[in-house]
């Protein structure tokens, strides 16, 4: 079995009166690449800094190889990207490479980190020159100087092209190949199709769903059937029911059979439409679970 480098023990985050991270307990084995996936304000970015010791839970334990994740004896082993990078725009790129290797005992050479990640020709270029695509380039980069064996990766390829994206992912992979450990946060289902062989799905501070990415792709064999009904019937192969304005997505298995139920129900329906199921059907209905709990016992109060 893999050594867990890093868990979250029953964590939970307060920021006043949001609860972001909500009673999360998490193992982050070695060699994985693992996907944190959840929509805006999920609690995604709050649950990476406690990992790496930037703030601190509320409730509940992080551990990071054993330690307290704000010890450096803990931290020395990991890389980061944050989401958002403030470096001084006067420094040049291989400055920045020169300030964040010296934090480190053995750190890959500046020519190894500035070529696998497409930088070698803006070495000596200052950071305030840098396209939004470079600059995430270089905050990735930056992870992996110190020879990490984890790095939290959030957001890694927001504001890329398909080509700096790409770049990235070959980066991520060989470091995944030579043993590393790698949590990533993306809003690209397809980014985490391809690097991640487990997800983890938040929404509302909680995991909604914990899985190997090949059965997230199973649950994408969803299919959406929108009409738009007075009054959803209670039908056994409806999985999940989103209100969009006046119509409803009803996220079903069987569409074909579904359609079959809406008519034998007698319900008054109009303006069908099917859709095939994909990842983000089935991320839709992971993370509108909740959605569908608020609005059911709205629907049943008497
Ligand atoms: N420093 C803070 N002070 C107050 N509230 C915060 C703070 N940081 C995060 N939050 C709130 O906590 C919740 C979770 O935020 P978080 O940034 O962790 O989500 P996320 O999943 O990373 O979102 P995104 O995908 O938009 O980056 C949100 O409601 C956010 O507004």
């Amino acid at each position: 079995m893999n050594d867990v480098l890093a868990r979250a023990t029953g964590v939970t985050r307060r920021y006043g009166e949001v609860t972001a991270v909500d009673d999360v307990s998490l193992d982050i084995p070695a060699g994985q690449v693992l996907g944190v996936l959840g929509p805006n304000g999920a609690g995604k970015s709050t649950l990476i800094n406690m990992f790496v010791g930037l703030r601190r839970p509320t409730e509940g334990t992080v551990r990071l190889f054993g330690h307290d994740p704000r010890d450096l004896k803990a931290r020395r082993r990991i890389g980061v990207t944050p989401q958002e990078t403030g470096l001084p725009e006067t420094v040049k790129v291989g400055e920045v490479y020169d300030f964040v290797a010296s934090h480190f005992p053995n750190p890959l050479p500046k020519a190894e980190v500035l070529a696998q990640f497409s930088l070698t020709d803006l070495a000596q270029r200052q950071t305030g020159g840098l396209s939004g695509g470079q600059m995430r380039r270089l905050a990735v980069a930056l992870a992996f100087v110190g020879r990490p064996e984890l790095v939290f990766l959030d957001e890694p390829t927001t504001g890329l092209d398909v080509e700096g994206r790409h770049t990235l992912w070959a980066g991520i992979r060989e470091f995944n190949a030579a043993g590393g450990t790698v949590v990533l946060t993306s809003h690209y289902l397809e980014e985490v199709e391809q690097l991640a062989e487990r997800v983890v799905v938040i929404d509302h501070g909680r995991i909604v769903a914990d899985d190997s990415t090949d059965s997230l792709r199973r649950v994408s064999g969803l299919h959406r059937v929108t009409v738009t009904v007075p009054e959803v019937p209670p039908l056994p192969g409806i999985v999940t029911v989103e209100h969009v304005g006046d119509r409803v997505n009803l996220i079903t298995k069987d569409a074909d059979q579904l359609v079959r139920d809406l008519v034998a129900s007698g319900v008054a329906f109009s303006g069908l439409e099917i859709h095939s199921g994909s990842l983000e059907d089935a991320f839709l209905a992971l993370t509108a679970k909740k959605t569908e709990t608020v609005d059911t016992t709205a629907g049943t109060e008497h």
